[in-house]
């Protein structure tokens, strides 16, 4: 939960909430990723109240139903229309009283001002009702000002997912729900080019920011806070990035070398594709592909940032024919777009914009991409399917259709026990991610 101070000023902090009403309507009303969502409604904030609104957003949509089922009990009918903000700057309001260290009395009086920010001055009296409806009848809080929020049967998860994340690992469930609704931790990249993990540590221990290396991804550091990354010794300088430890996965499984000729398809904003470049000289250049030209244009300024280049198309992997120059590869890397079920720590919007229906679609998909791409491999060369994602359609099930299609294409087993690696929330720390390595014959 967030660290917020206990004591604010009357009304102090009314944007912030006012903000985070916002960006939450637009995620649930109008389906806007939240990270689309929220720097907008928070673009003439101070950099404090920016924290506060993200801290408030992230954590509504962590708990979403538990919040909505105390709020709708207090509301003699739902608010709608005009008034449906108001309904989710009362769930702001609720998940300050039960889940932030936040006066009571500040945290209900800049909910209240809030309400005037948002042009609805006369609701006023009713925001400052229910907020102390709530406050009267929740349970006294603990020493660090926590109040623990009413269950909810499916963990705060709609039911389509919850069931399909049941069905799909049954063993792991309970787990992945809880894991889903917390904090996950921040994760570095020591780029190679200019030091060694060890040496890195040994920088940040000299900024006094404690950190621990991980066992098997080598390049990765887990912060034991998040930092913000101007903090980070060399950031700017590219002698770091931020990047989860089960995604520097890909780096080891592509099993790559300086003279292959190498794709990267679904390459923005360019972890992967940074990490690769960081770790190899390559002889051509990589060649890296993504739909999306705005996403693109982060690519490049992680580049800029590592001084380091790549040839860059901007287009539909699954037309070919718009981009490919007809030399094959040896390494293609194919990280799917995917329903992103496996970062919902880090993106808790995804359980409110994804529907059932939406992972047949994203299967179909990853199908047509898989098998336009494969014919731009050389014979014996690899590539390497990842998803962000815990689905079995998506995954397992995707693999074993191609590979009953594909009559020269082989898994190689990604470690010894597994032919592919299914990793899951919060295991090694790390996010769920999917890898699969596909070999074409000779
Ligand atoms: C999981 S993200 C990739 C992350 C990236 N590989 C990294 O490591 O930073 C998936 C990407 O797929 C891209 N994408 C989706 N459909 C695509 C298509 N048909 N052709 C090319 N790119 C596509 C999206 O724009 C998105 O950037």
């Amino acid at each position: 939960m967030s660290q917020q101070k206990k004591s604010e000023g009357s009304g102090h902090g009314a944007q912030s909430r006012a903000a985070a009403a916002s960006a939450l309507f637009q995620v649930l009303e109008k389906g806007e990723s939240l990270s689309a969502a929220l720097p907008y409604a928070t673009s003439k904030l101070p950099d404090a109240d920016k924290r506060l609104a993200s801290a408030i957003s992230y954590g509504v949509l962590r708990v979403l139903p538990s919040l909505n089922r105390l709020v709708g009990a207090k509301l003699d009918k739902p608010l709608k229309g005009k008034l449906k903000v108001l309904h989710y700057l009362l769930l702001v309001g609720a998940y300050q009283l039960y889940c932030q260290r936040i006066k009571d009395h500040a945290a209900v009086s800049a909910t209240v001002e809030a309400a005037r920010i948002l042009g609805k001055r006369n609701h006023k009296g009713l925001v400052n009702g229910i907020l102390r409806q709530l406050l009267r009848e929740a349970p006294s809080a603990d020493d660090s000002h926590q109040r623990e929020l009413p269950c909810d049967s499916m963990q705060n998860h709609p039911r389509w997912l919850f069931d399909a994340i049941n069905n799909d690992h049954p063993e792991h469930a309970d787990n992945i729900l809880a894991e889903n609704n917390t904090h996950p931790p921040m994760w570095l990249r020591v780029n190679e080019r200019f030091s060694t993990r060890d040496d890195y540590l040994r920088q940040l221990q000299d900024s006094d920011i404690a950190a621990t290396a991980d066992a098997s991804a080598i390049n990765a550091i887990q912060l034991h806070a998040p930092c913000p990354v101007e903090k980070l010794p060399g950031f700017a300088r590219g002698h770091v990035s931020v990047q989860d430890r089960s995604a520097q996965l890909a780096a080891d499984f592509l099993n790559v070398n300086a003279a292959h000729r190498v794709l990267d398809c679904c390459a923005a904003p360019g972890g992967k594709l940074l990490h690769l470049l960081e770790r190899h000289s390559f002889e051509q250049p990589v060649q890296a592909i993504d739909i999306d030209p705005k996403r693109l244009e982060r690519v490049g300024e992680n580049l800029e940032r590592a001084g380091l280049s790549a040839v860059i198309h901007c287009a539909d992997v699954a037309t070919t024919n718009d981009w490919w120059d007809g030399e094959q590869f040896d390494r293609i890397l194919l990280d799917a777009p995917c329903s992103a079920t496996g970062v919902i720590r880090r993106h808790p919007d995804i359980k409110w914009l994804r529907r059932a229906e939406d992972i047949s679609e994203l299967a179909k998909l990853q199908k047509q991409i898989l098998s336009s791409l494969w014919p731009l491999l050389k014979p014996g060369g690899e590539l390497l399917y990842a998803t962000c994602s815990i689905l079995r359609q998506e995954n397992q099930t995707q693999i074993e259709s191609f590979l009953q299609q594909q009559s020269g294409a082989s898994l190689i087993p990604i470690t010894a026990e597994h032919d592919t690696l299914q990793l899951l929330p919060g295991q090694y720390g790390g996010d769920g991610f999917f890898y699969a390595r596909l070999k074409k014959a000779q």
